[in-house]
């Protein structure tokens, strides 16, 4: 309760959602809360100038509902701008569910969870994120239609995380070709920091291209069994960050470049899937251009899995998704370029294509 931890006096001083610094400007924020179920879930919609909100839900068992919110209130912001740099009439949102995905995920709770989001109307699509399965995108379309990621069997376009690796992969190569002069990885060192479905998929094509792979994970089960698929490095150190490496590939959670990992990165390329790498845009990602270490934005390379679900709603096909995700590799090029000339972060330059695209639309609706 509230009352526990704050007096109802110096409640004002919080500013718990509307001004807290994740804040930015958020559409809408939705508490969703089901007694029945233990449904606790957040669903925040940060921007629908480009089209309807979309993006996953994530399951995780978050220290606090601070955490959960600030999450919340990250990754759909960071939704909006990947939809727009990748050109695709969507909107940035995402959903948050408190809890354990392996002990309190339920099918009474996925259901719950998708009425939820069918009140909303269409303004909020969702996925899956982490602590999601297909499966349970089919519950939640069981009582809504606004939901993607679904089976491919019920007429989906099943699991994204192949295609987002494939766009990681490619814009690793456009980073390792602006690095290295190169992008073939070959004999590259390749760390690869969480191994679940983007991981792993992306550790299949970094093997194929015959670079020299390492794999972290706080799941030892999971070490194991992609140890002995493809014949990778379990890491065995302690520290990650300190250590020599071509790439680091962040393919967990959020914000591990932050100030107690930066200034020991020894990486010269920071190229993965996890959402929101940068613990504090501006001022992380410029260390990051001091150190000359080669930046490629999250929510540009990660794109992919939002253009395969985007090509549920549009309804195109394989080979259209494919070369979308592909162009991640020419997106990524461009923006390095462009960051370099305008001596402005990756990040940063990359923000500037998105906001503008909305920016443009906004004046054409209006008109
Ligand atoms: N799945 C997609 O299509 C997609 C699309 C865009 C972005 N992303 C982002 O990519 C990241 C990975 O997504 P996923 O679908 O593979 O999730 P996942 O849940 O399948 O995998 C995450 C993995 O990270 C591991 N992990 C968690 N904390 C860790 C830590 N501190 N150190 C090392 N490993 C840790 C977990 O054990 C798990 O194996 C997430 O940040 C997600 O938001 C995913």
């Amino acid at each position: 309760m509230v009352s526990d931890i704050i007096s109802a006096k110096d409640l004002h001083k919080v500013n718990p959602v509307f001004g807290q610094l994740s804040f930015d400007n958020h559409e809408q924020v939705v508490f969703c809360n089901d007694k029945d179920t233990g449904l606790k879930a957040i669903i925040g919609i940060h921007n629908t100038v480009l089209g309807p909100a979309l993006g996953g839900t994530r399951m995780w068992q978050y220290a606090n509902e601070w955490e959960a919110l600030n999450d919340v209130l990250r990754l759909s912001r960071g939704m909006t701008y990947k939809s727009a740099i990748t050109g695709l009439n969507l909107g940035g949102g995402k959903a948050v569910i408190i809890g354990d995905a392996k002990t309190q995920k339920t099918p009474e709770l996925m259901k719950k969870f998708g009425e939820f989001v069918h009140s909303l109307s269409g303004r909020y699509i969702t996925a899956e994120d982490v602590g999601m399965e297909t499966a349970d995108m089919d519950l939640v379309r069981e009582v809504t239609p606004y939901v993607t990621g679904i089976s491919e069997s019920k007429g989906g376009a099943g699991n994204p995380s192949p295609i987002t690796a494939y766009g990681v992969f490619m814009g690793m190569k456009a980073a390792a070709k602006y690095k290295f002069g190169s992008d073939i990885l070959e004999d590259k060192t390749i760390f690869v920091q969480g191994i679940g479905h983007v991981g792993e998929s992306l550790v299949e094509h970094l093997v194929d291209e015959g670079a020299n792979v390492f794999i972290a994970d706080i799941n030892q089960e999971r070490l194991e069994e992609v140890r002995s698929k493809y014949g990778v490095t379990i890491y065995g150190g302690s520290d990650i960050y300190s250590e020599s490496m071509d790439i680091y590939a962040p393919c967990a959670l959020g914000a591990t470049i932050n100030d107690d990992t930066i200034n020991k990165l020894q990486a010269k390329v920071i190229a993965g899937a996890a959402n929101n790498q940068l613990a504090t845009e501006e001022k992380h990602g410029k260390i990051l251009q001091e150190k000359g270490i080669v930046y490629a934005p999250d929510f540009l390379i990660n794109a992919g899995g939002i253009i395969n679900v985007y090509a549920e709603l549009e309804g195109y096909d394989k080979k259209e998704i494919m070369r979308k995700t592909e162009n991640i590799y020419n997106t990524t090029l461009e923006i390095l370029d462009s960051a370099e000339k305008n001596n402005i972060t990756t990040n940063h330059a990359a923000l500037n294509i998105a906001q503008n695209r909305i920016e443009e639309r906004k004046k054409e609706n209006s008109n």
